[in-house]
């Protein structure tokens, strides 16, 4: 297949590959097209097996998102956000408590490197973390108010979206618009395990609230048939 036959997603879908073992992540690739899903590289699989393996799924026509979640300095962020873009991807992120002069920096050196730059979104609240979980890291807002604070500031440092769960997405429509790009984990179809995700929503119930792309981890990447799982998921939205 060459990148050229390939034609562009139909689907909201990222399949986040989590493996420590890159034969079983790329059998699964193997299963999957990608017309038909986007995939998630994370901090695990890229420092087990680092850029040539995100290069390799761009080279097999994957829109890829590098999901490294940089948080630094904004001169050192901005440079690691350009490294990421160097190596093809579609989508990267930065965490939004970095600040509006660090999202801000990145996304310029990002403007100024790049003729097609990747889609820079900033993390808000973790799908992991409820209210009490906020309330140890001295946050007493409600996940909810937590997130449209943060995804506030990342709109106004121009970046194209956040990366929030599917419970705050309608908020965040009211709040911020159409144009803006939400991105959001903890997707659930009915009846998987929930795992260390608090903050969840199934595919369906995703996409009416205005998530832009649901992230989607385990439950398929566990299932016995990876592949049946993505095709019931697409065909839930339809
Ligand atoms: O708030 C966040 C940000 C990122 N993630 C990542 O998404 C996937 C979710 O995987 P599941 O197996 O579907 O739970 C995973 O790679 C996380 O690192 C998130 O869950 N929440």
């Amino acid at each position: 297949m060459t990148l050229s036959s390939i034609k562009a997603c139909n689907s909201p879908v990222i399949v986040a590959l989590d493996f420590n073992d890159k034969n079983k992540a790329i059998e699964l690739v193997e299963k999957l097209n990608p017309s038909e899903c986007r995939l998630k590289v994370g901090k695990e699989m890229f420092t087990l097996f680092g850029p040539e393996f995100v290069k390799a799924l761009v080279e097999k026509g994957f829109d890829v998102f590098l999901d490294l979640k940089f948080h630094d300095i904004p001169a050192t962020t901005a440079k690691a956000c350009v490294a990421a873009a160097s190596l093809g991807v579609w989508m990267l992120n930065v965490h939004a408590s970095g600040g509006q002069v660090m999202m801000q920096t990145a996304k310029k050196a990002l403007e100024e490197n790049f003729e097609n730059p990747p889609l820079l979104i900033g993390v808000t609240v973790l799908t992991s973390m409820d209210e009490s979980d906020l309330a140890g890291i001295g946050v007493t807002k409600s996940a909810a108010e937590q997130v449209k604070m943060l995804a506030t500031l990342v709109k106004q440092s121009g970046l194209d979206g956040v990366v929030c769960s599917a419970q705050e997405a309608e908020i965040l429509r009211d709040a911020i618009g159409q144009n803006f790009e939400l991105v959001t984990p903890g997707i659930r179809p009915e009846g998987s395990d929930k795992g260390d995700q608090k903050r969840i929503m199934t595919p369906k119930r995703a996409i009416d609230s205005g998530a832009s792309y649901l992230v989607v981890g385990r439950p398929i990447t566990q299932a016995e048939n990876p592949a049946e799982v993505l095709k019931q998921i697409n065909a839930s939205l339809a």
